[in-house]
């Protein structure tokens, strides 16, 4: 797959590194240390194996408010552009705003990481005119409520028709299928039953045809299911990530790198082992 100059192969999985610029993810609150904290952490997680660093100036967790464009782009512009050309891993923006998809292209984004599958004003034509590949991520209502009371008859087929209906938007809006990834989206307006449908069936979400991106790490389904505080996620976090990449995911985001990186080096050895 093309991210700007740079070919990323997608044919094994990938580990995507998280970094959070949004107040509630700094421990001091102070801007300027803020900035470069996250400026250091972005590159600790390249040389630890991330072939992605996703930046995300509005936190989608579950009770989340919205926030300002201004505010966003305040956020994530500088940190891109201090990180534009000095890492070796594709940036990507989380952002459901196209003005800040614009923006975070220009200052040297190469992947669009939206939550909110392109549905925002103008995100479709964005995305169509920047011309970088999209993540189209499926949510069942908003952060603020979405975690209420999630209810499917179906929970892969809803998710699986949903995507579709997205990749139909995309191909009206101009946006190139080599361009597309999807993801089922979990913890977006999911309960636990629903979470690990969807990882049990990932194939399922696989056969749509086009490259997988999965986010599971340190979310709720690994803390309700085993009891953990979200300081206490990483065995389950590395255990679901080690499961997504052997049933097919090919972008893995996560807190963890270096622990993700070596679980999904186990997964490449043994999908390399001839038959
Ligand atoms: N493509 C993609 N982008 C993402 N950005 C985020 S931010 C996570 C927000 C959050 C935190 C915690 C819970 S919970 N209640 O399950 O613990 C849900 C959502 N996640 C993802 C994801 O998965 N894919």
């Amino acid at each position: 797959m093309q991210f700007k100059d740079k070919q990323l192969s997608l044919s094994s999985p990938r580990v995507m590194g998280i970094l959070n610029v949004t107040p509630d993810s700094f421990s001091d609150g102070g801007q300027h240390n803020a900035r470069d904290s996250a400026i250091d952490r972005a590159h600790r997680m390249a040389e630890q194996g991330a072939d992605f660093i996703d930046i995300g100036g509005e936190s989608t967790r579950p009770g989340a408010a919205d926030v300002a464009e201004q505010e966003e782009l305040d956020r994530v512009i500088p940190v891109i552009e201090a990180l534009s050309g000095q890492l070796d891993a594709v940036i990507s923006i989380d952002t459901s705003k196209a003005a800040v998809m614009k923006e975070a292209v220009n200052a040297g984004a190469a992947l669009i990481n939206d939550v909110r599958a392109l549905q925002e004003p103008d995100a479709l034509a964005m995305a169509s005119e920047l011309n970088v590949p999209v993540c189209l991520m499926h949510m069942q209502g908003q952060p603020r409520s979405m975690q209420q009371a999630p209810h499917y008859r179906d929970v892969v087929r809803e998710v699986n028709d949903f995507l579709l209906a997205r990749v139909k938007a995309c191909h009206n809006a101009g946006i190139k299928e080599q361009n597309i990834i999807l993801d089922p989206g979990f913890g977006f307006g999911k309960a636990l039953s629903h979470n690990y449908q969807l990882l049990r069936h990932l194939p399922q979400v696989a056969a749509l045809g086009y490259p997988l991106l999965v986010g599971m790490s340190r979310k709720s389904m690994i803390g309700n299911l085993l009891s953990r505080d979200v300081e206490k996620r990483l065995a389950g976090s590395v255990a679901v990530a080690t499961i997504a990449a052997h049933l097919g995911a090919n972008i893995i985001r996560v807190h963890d790198v270096e622990e993700t990186a070596d679980a999904v080096n186990i997964v490449k050895y043994i999908n390399a082992l001839e038959e």
